[in-house]
């Protein structure tokens, strides 16, 4: 199957999934001087129910946090999108040194982690429906970048240890992933994909210009998890991100002047 190896890796992925070429893929590198501050944008509305959250589970490309999302407990609303959006599943994507690690880029810098929170568009019976739609699913990036500690993270990252090995997964209870997000809410938006096979081309993308912290030590225990599954060789879980693709014309709009 796919993954992030030189055998099987981003440069390899349009072989099984040919829209990998197509013409709104993501992540994307963001200019933030062409980016043009649209003032009918909303401001982006995120209400969330810790007791949505479900389990936290290694699947061998990144490790996510899952919620409930059989009713319109832990929303987003506003920002670019209309309607009601559910929140399925937050994850991460990361580096093996603290010099790269994050999918979409600012003027071509990288972060060394950044935290997608995945939302799918109540507009369809269920997520597997909204991944096929153009307006089905609603991704909001945030970057971390070296600091002071995340307490917040911390929580996340103490619950790591038995998850370690690819398809493994613990529960994970009263969660709110409110507390993962930056004072500002201030945030790009464009047209785009999931950065993963299937790469399907279905996702209205909000990047949050503030960065939230991460301590180094908080970034080495994200780099002990495993893309190999327990009796196989160890393979650490390390540089699991995309890079940017090509815009194909597509505009980015910002949310503040
Ligand atoms: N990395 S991403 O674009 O946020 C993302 C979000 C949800 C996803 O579900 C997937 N397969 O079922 N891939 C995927 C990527
Ligand atoms: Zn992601």
């Amino acid at each position: 199957g796919w993954g992030y190896a030189e055998h099987n890796g981003p440069d390899k992925w349009f072989r099984n999934f040919p829209i990998a070429n197509g013409p709104r893929q993501s992540p994307i590198n963001i200019v933030s001087a062409e980016a043009a501050y649209d003032h009918a944008l909303q401001p982006l509305a995120l209400m969330y129910d810790p007791s949505t959250s479900l389990d936290i589970l290694n699947n061998g490309h990144s490790f996510q946090v899952t919620f409930a999302d059989d009713a319109d407990s832990s929303t987003l609303t506003g920002g670019p999108v209309s309607g009601t959006y559910r929140l399925k599943q937050f994850h991460f994507h990361w580096g093996s040194s603290d010099d790269k690690g994050s999918e979409h880029t600012v003027d071509s810098k990288m972060f060394p982690a950044e935290l997608h929170l995945v939302h799918w568009n109540t507009a369809y019976p269920s997520f597997s429906e909204a991944a096929s739609k153009p307006d089905g699913l609603a991704v909001v990036g945030i970057f971390l970048e070296v600091g002071d500690e995340n307490p917040a993270l911390q929580k996340v990252l103490d619950a790591l240890g038995p998850i370690k090995a690819k398809g493994t997964q613990t529960s994970f209870a009263d969660f709110d992933p409110s507390v993962l997000l930056p004072d500002s809410l201030d945030y790009w938006t464009y047209d785009g994909s999931l950065t993963t096979p299937p790469l399907l081309q279905s996702v209205t993308w909000i990047v949050c210009k503030q960065p939230i912290s991460i301590s180094s030590v908080q970034m080495e225990e994200f780099r002990n998890l495993l893309f190999s599954a327990e009796g196989e060789p160890e393979r650490y879980m390390v540089d699991n991100y995309r890079s940017p693709q090509p815009l194909k014309g597509r505009k980015v709009r910002a949310s503040f002047e």
